[in-house]
């Protein structure tokens, strides 16, 4: 049997600490393994997690598997073995290879084990020097006390029923907490580089599968259907909203609210939520990066954890008027060499992320300068703001978070040694063989939750209604109207500009630092501003330094960076590119301010 490793993302409790009161004990069992007599483990499920303590010659060793990176559980028996196998319980468990087992409804039970298995899946957190990723595991106990399956049931139905109160945070009953409403999950196949299906169902599904998430998918069969979607529907009837795609599926939601004349009540109670699958994917990195949560590209895992646990967290959102129309925007507003670059490298969407750097390298060649009136509100003290992170280095490796896709991955526990099965003995007779261990890593068959529906492209009947003309609601606005004079506190600068870009959050794309202060609620807009007359070193060095946000700290006479709660933009001329969270709008006008905690979104359970 292999010693379980003392793995860095896992906390290693000493016996002292054990005794903390704050850590609740709910559960407690021994477990014994038949090829090491002289260990046992004690297994406790605690306020903090599973605490897995090996005692060895009075020697002991524990971890804890934290409750925030467990993410479900489940009952299951053996399953009958071919004919011709051997129907022995103890070999049938001799190398977890062999370890089958199904469903208790299933028709394919074998009826000789009586033994109840409960599987925990784990999401485990793990730090290395240059990254942070999430390893899969799964720890297997097998109980069986007692002689007959349905006690041994009942015991392991007991443990996963304490589990799912302690993962939901609510207080430990012998049901369940209910779980009634789905997620409605809005799909973009046609974000990024079109992978947003094949991601869904590769590495969303199966966790929500283990965390017994009920969903509804819904394809989306063309540009604004989410939008029209979220507008028509009963958005109560769903546990929160959730876009996978890019950020302009989730610009698409925002707005079918504001278009709701109940828009400020279905905000409140219906979450939103993201799931990265596009090109620029600023919100997802930018929650990520706050909440300590490993990023890593075409990786869903800790988001999907974020959406089966369920916090939110407040967010700013900022009312943009043209003069044509009025939206709500969570990410940024761009006017120049940035929207410029992420409108025209749309034609090589295809490559993903790396449009953006593509680009980016041609347009320096270029550059263009864009003539017009730039005014602001500007906010003076942002003193009380936290101290910014750098942005992790992550390696673009494929992570063992992706273990659902890797049967060969190891486990982050192995006690399991190919050949053994866990014995406990009572008073010195055999009457209970439980076994814990770790298996390894496994592709899931399971691409959709029990009770999930899936919409796909080609099923007929839409019940959407047929797009009416929709008309914006949400708060009033302070500004006056685009064409009015602003008030006399407000900052005027007029003049030849190469860009002016503004966003609410940290990051505006994967590889993009914009605004290292930023948080998801602080009432402030960060305004770039770099006038005419930058050298294209300067410029180079603008771009090169985004990934760490080094350009935040600039303030010179080209460069600079701006707190600001309102703004207005007047181009001059007809040519050019305003961006509004990625997508372009109307060239003209534009001003926007910001309404602090208007959406909840879902993000991470960092909490210990
Ligand atoms: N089925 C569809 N066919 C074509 N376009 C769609 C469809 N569904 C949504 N869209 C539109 O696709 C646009 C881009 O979507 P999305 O933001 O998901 O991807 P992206 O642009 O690659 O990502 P990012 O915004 O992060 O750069 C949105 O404006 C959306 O309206």
């Amino acid at each position: 049997m292999a010693t379980p490793q003392h793995n860095s993302d896992v906390l290693v409790v000493s016996r002292n600490e054990h005794s903390d009161s704050k850590e609740h004990v709910y559960l407690e069992e021994t477990f014994y393994i038949l090829s090491k007599k002289n260990s046992v483990f004690r297994v406790r499920l605690t306020s903090k997690g599973l605490s897995l303590m090996k005692e060895t010659d009075g020697n002991s060793k524990e971890q804890t598997i934290l409750l925030r990176d467990i993410i479900g559980s489940k009952c299951m028996r053996s399953k009958r073995r071919h004919p011709g196998a051997t129907s022995c319980v103890c070999s049938s468990l001799v190398g977890h290879q062999q370890l089958k087992v199904v469903d208790e409804n299933s028709g394919d039970l074998d009826e000789n084990d009586i033994s109840a298995y409960l599987y925990i899946y784990a999401y485990i957190l793990k730090h290395s020097r240059r990254n942070l990723k999430r390893e899969r595991t799964t720890i297997t106990l097998r109980f069986r006390s007692f002689d007959k399956y349905e006690d041994n049931n009942k015991e392991a139905q007991k443990w996963r029923t304490t589990l799912k109160c302690l993962i939901a945070g609510q207080p430990i009953t012998n049901v369940p907490p209910p779980n009634d409403k789905k997620l409605l999950i809005l799909l973009n196949p046609k974000s990024g580089p079109g992978r947003a299906r094949e991601l869904f169902q590769t590495k969303v599904a199966p966790l929500l599968q283990e965390a017994e998430v009920p969903y509804e998918l819904h394809v989306t069969k063309h540009a604004q259907y989410a939008r029209e979607f979220v507008r028509t529907r009963n958005v109560y009837a769903w546990k929160g909203i959730v876009a996978v795609g890019g950020d302009g599926v989730l610009f698409e939601v925002l707005n079918g609210m504001f278009e709701r004349l109940d828009w400020q009540q279905a905000l409140m109670e219906v979450p939103l939520g993201i799931l990265p699958c596009g090109s620029g994917n600023g919100l997802a990195k930018t929650i990520c990066h706050l909440y300590n949560e490993p990023y890593i590209g075409e990786n869903l895992t800790g988001l999907t954890m974020a959406l089966a646990r369920g916090k939110v967290a407040p967010m700013d959102v900022v009312r943009i008027e043209t003069k044509t129309k009025i939206m709500f925007s969570f990410l940024s507003v761009g006017w120049g060499l940035l929207s410029d670059i992420d409108i025209e490298s749309e034609r090589l969407r295809a490559i993903g992320g790396h449009r953006f750097t593509v680009w980016a390298a041609a347009r320096l060649v270029g550059l263009r300068r864009y003539k017009g009136v730039l005014s602001y509100a500007k906010i003076k003290d942002v003193s009380n703001l936290p101290r910014p992170k750098l942005p992790l280095t992550l390696s673009h490796s494929i992570s063992q978070d992706g273990a659902l896709d890797s049967p060969d991955a190891e486990a982050f526990i192995d006690c399991d040694e190919h050949a053994d099965v866990f014995t406990s003995t009572v008073n010195g007779k055999h009457q209970r063989v439980d076994s814990w261990y770790s298996v390894n890593s496994r592709r899931s068959a399971f691409y959709s939750t029990r009770g999930s529906e899936y919409h796909s492209v080609t099923s007929g009947g839409s019940e959407m209604r047929s797009p009416v003309h929709a008309c914006m609601h949400g708060p009033a606005p302070h500004l006056p109207s685009l064409m009015s004079h602003l008030p006399s506190h407000w900052v005027h600068e007029q003049g030849e500009f190469i860009m002016v870009h503004i966003a609410y959050q940290q990051f505006i794309g994967e590889d993009f630092l914009f605004a290292p202060r930023s948080q998801l609620s602080d009432g402030v807009i960060w305004m770039l501003v770099i006038k005419a007359g930058v050298s294209r070193s300067q410029l180079l060095s603008f771009l090169l330094g985004a990934g760490q946000g080094t350009h935040a700290e600039m303030n010179n006479e080209y460069i600079k960076m701006i707190p600001v709660s309102a703004f207005r933009i007047v181009p001059e001329g007809t040519e050019g590119y305003l961006t509004v969270d990625g997508e372009c709008v109307e060239y003209g006008p534009i001003q926007g301010e910001i309404f602090p905690n208007l959406v909840n979104i879902s993000v991470p359970d960092t909490k210990i």
